[in-house]
């Protein structure tokens, strides 16, 4: 896809980031943002909890219907609701345009904590968590059905999520497989550098410990026997080798022991 679309739509999960991407989106390119959400809003002259709670779901997904209609030609970036992909016609409205349509996919256990901390979707409210996980498997076929480029959004920030959306036009990326493939890969990348930060907090909590109980911080056999439960947990595991858990064990123990010297020093001063 090097040719720039004239209508970009995120669709997702509630909570997936479509608002807050979609904006940034615009933000970056320098386009124009259209929600359907508050676009539904303001016809109703209601809040989404408020037509929810006095006309009920279904007149909200009436509402919805007509503002997706209108939006497959809105020239700039379209954040969906979630709902979108549950009614037939839409998904049909969104294959038939000239649309891009982007999935901005996640994990369930990221996206329950963000709108845990919201509190604004109607349906979160009166859900129990197996009942919100079935209308997460539910719909995850729909949003691929309907979508041109999937997203994956795990450890990325908005602003490095619409970043690489705004790079798919820009003539960077043309080949649908491989990108899909990248953004998961990015996204694995920045979970693995979340797991070494949390992974160094714990060091240095180690460092502090052992500066009190007067212990060296470094210990031998303790980093033998790391390596080897790890080989011995991972045997099964093909693409993962010994090789790979020496090269790997001696940056991290490397790093992590540099950095409980440096923190015992800096209390020692
Ligand atoms: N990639 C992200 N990383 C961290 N927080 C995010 C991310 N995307 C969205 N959020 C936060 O999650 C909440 C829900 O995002 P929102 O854009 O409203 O999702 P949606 O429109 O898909 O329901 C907001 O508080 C937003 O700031
Ligand atoms: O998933 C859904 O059915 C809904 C998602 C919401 O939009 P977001 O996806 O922007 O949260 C909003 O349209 C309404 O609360 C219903
Ligand atoms: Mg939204």
């Amino acid at each position: 896809m090097t040719e720039e679309p004239q209508t970009l739509i995120l669709v997702g999960f509630m909570g997936a980031g479509k608002t807050t991407v979609g904006r940034e989106i615009a933000r970056q390119h320098q386009s124009q943002f259209l929600d359907l959400d508050l676009a539904i809003e303001q016809k109703a002259g209601m809040t989404i909890p408020e037509i929810f709670k006095s006309e009920g779901e279904a007149h909200f997904r009436q509402l919805e219907e007509a503002v997706v209609k209108e939006s497959v030609t809105f020239p700039g970036v379209v954040a969906t609701g979630g709902g979108v992909v549950e009614n037939e016609k839409n998904r049909q409205t969104l294959k038939d345009s000239d649309a891009v349509v982007i999935y901005l996919h996640g994990n369930l256990e990221g996206t329950i904590g963000r709108l845990l901390a919201d509190g604004q979707r109607p349906l979160l409210q009166k859900e129990s968590t197996i009942s919100f996980f079935k209308r997460w498997q539910k719909r995850d076929p729909l949003y691929q059905e309907v979508a041109d480029y999937v997203v994956e959004t795990v450890g990325k920030t908005p602003a490095r999520i619409a970043a690489e959306i705004v790079a798919l036009f820009s003539g960077q990326a043309d080949d649908l497989t491989l990108t899909t493939l990248r953004s998961q890969i990015d996204a694995l990348d920045r979970q693995i550098f979340d797991t070494i930060a949390e992974r160094i907090g714990v060091v240095r909590a180690v460092a502090a410990y052992k500066q009190k109980v007067n212990l060296a911080v470094r210990q031998p056999e303790r980093m033998v026997s790391m390596k080897a439960n790890l080989k011995a947990d991972y045997r099964q595991n093909d693409n993962i080798t010994d090789d790979l858990i020496d090269a790997l064990m001696a940056t991290l123990l490397e790093y992590s022991m540099a950095r409980e010297e440096e923190d015992i020093q800096k209390g020692q001063l």
